[in-house]
């Protein structure tokens, strides 16, 4: 195998310091067509299916059944949340505004080159072309952000493999750093609890404020994923900077998938449930989302408004996701910074990089 190298290198150049920022992705298009590929990439990957018993009775089961069902399905609701500007998906729109975001608040703090890229772990951009670019630009220090504030083996560690993988092709593997979760960052905390505050300056107060998280498998919790717990610090965080009494509010759990047990309470049977109990105003926020998509919008924003109010709920609203609020980007830029102590000065190592080089030149060696 021929390892990559960094496009026309030439021995002695300056290196720069990478910022990979990543998200779970998103299909290429609203279609069946290009659900499917999306679709198979995501559910043969073992960290988000931990098949029992064996990998091909799953291959089976997927290309069998799932992916001739769920494709349509899916593609329908996708495009109930499609828009019409950039490449469409929100997920993906959003994230570029991210990028962009974070980008203009962490390159003053470098006294050396940054370069930016945003990889989604499937579909496009991918994570190993996003790695590519930073290649290209001469990164030899790359800190990857997988936008996904809690941990969990099926999103934050999926990622590594995406990175190692790509890592495993190069000829000069950089200095990596991998933040893998900010779930109880403080700047993360309040600007969730601003996002809250500023949702209710126009909606009003609800009897109970809904943290819904995208579920797992319990057998994933059970076998040890920080998951659960992370997700339940973040909230009791939030309460806290809310100023919110335990029966104010609750810790559910959505995008079920498949027939197994998943970690409770379920979203779904909780809005069908609220309004029996007496509950019968709610806002619903969704703290593990970075950025709205297909799993808020429609689940959260149509099919759980639905549920509460068909069981006879009154008010029902749902706080968008940070997304590019400035607090969110700030808080993001704080976690990198955090990250990349040490780093951020590495200009001037290239600056005595260079002395030095200018010294060994006179021996023949271009370093
Ligand atoms: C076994 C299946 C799944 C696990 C485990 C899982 C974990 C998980 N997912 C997210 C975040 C997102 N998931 C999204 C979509 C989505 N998730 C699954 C399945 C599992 N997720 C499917 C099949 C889909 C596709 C949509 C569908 O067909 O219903 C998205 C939205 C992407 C978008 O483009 O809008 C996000 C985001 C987390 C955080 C997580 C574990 C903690
Ligand atoms: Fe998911
Ligand atoms: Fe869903």
């Amino acid at each position: 195998m021929e390892y990559r190298g960094i496009s026309g290198y030439q021995h002695g150049s300056d290196s720069a310091t990478g910022v990979l920022i990543t998200n779970l992705g998103t299909p290429d298009a609203p279609t069946k067509e290009a659900l499917k590929p999306y679709l198979r990439e995501f559910l043969m990957d073992p960290r988000v299916v931990e098949p029992p018993p064996s990998r091909w009775v799953w291959r089976l089961i997927l290309e069998g059944i799932i992916l001739n069902t769920r494709p349509a399905k899916s593609a329908e609701a996708y495009a109930t949340v499609w828009d019409s500007e950039g490449p469409g998906s929100p997920l993906l729109n959003i994230s570029n505004r991210q990028l962009g975001a974070i980008a203009e608040r962490l390159t003053p703090h470098f006294a050396g080159r940054v370069e930016f890229a945003l990889g989604m772990r499937y579909g496009n951009p991918s994570i190993a072309s996003a790695l590519q670019t930073l290649q290209d630009k001469g990164c030899q220090r790359i800190i990857v952000l997988p936008l996904y504030p809690q941990y969990a083996a099926a999103t934050s560690a999926s990622t590594m493999d995406a990175v190692s993988a790509e890592l495993q092709t190069w000829r000069w593997v950089p200095d990596l750093r991998f933040v893998s979760h900010y779930h109880r960052h403080p700047g993360y905390i309040k600007a969730l609890a601003n996002s809250v505050l500023d949702h209710q300056e126009i909606h009003g107060k609800p009897q109970k404020l809904v943290m819904s998280y995208h579920g797992v498998p319990q057998r994933y919790h059970d076998n040890g994923d920080p998951y659960y717990c992370e997700c339940h610090t973040t909230s009791r965080l939030l309460a806290r900077e809310l100023g919110l009494n335990d029966d104010e509010y609750m810790v559910t759990f959505q995008s079920l998938f498949g027939k197994e047990e998943w970690i409770k309470p379920y979203t779904d049977a909780t809005m069908k449930s609220l309004p029996s109990d007496g509950i019968k105003n709610v806002q619903v926020i969704c703290p593990g989302f970075s950025a709205d998509c297909l799993e808020t919008i429609e689940e959260i924003g149509e099919e759980n408004r639905e549920y509460f109010e068909d069981a006879g709920g009154e008010k029902f609203s749902f706080i968008r996701c940070l997304n590019d609020r400035a607090d969110h980007a700030d808080a993001l830029t704080d976690v990198l910074l955090q990250n990349l102590q040490g780093w951020l000065d590495a200009g001037e190592d290239e600056a005595e990089r260079l002395l030095v080089k200018t010294q060994a030149k006179t021996k023949g060696c271009p370093f």
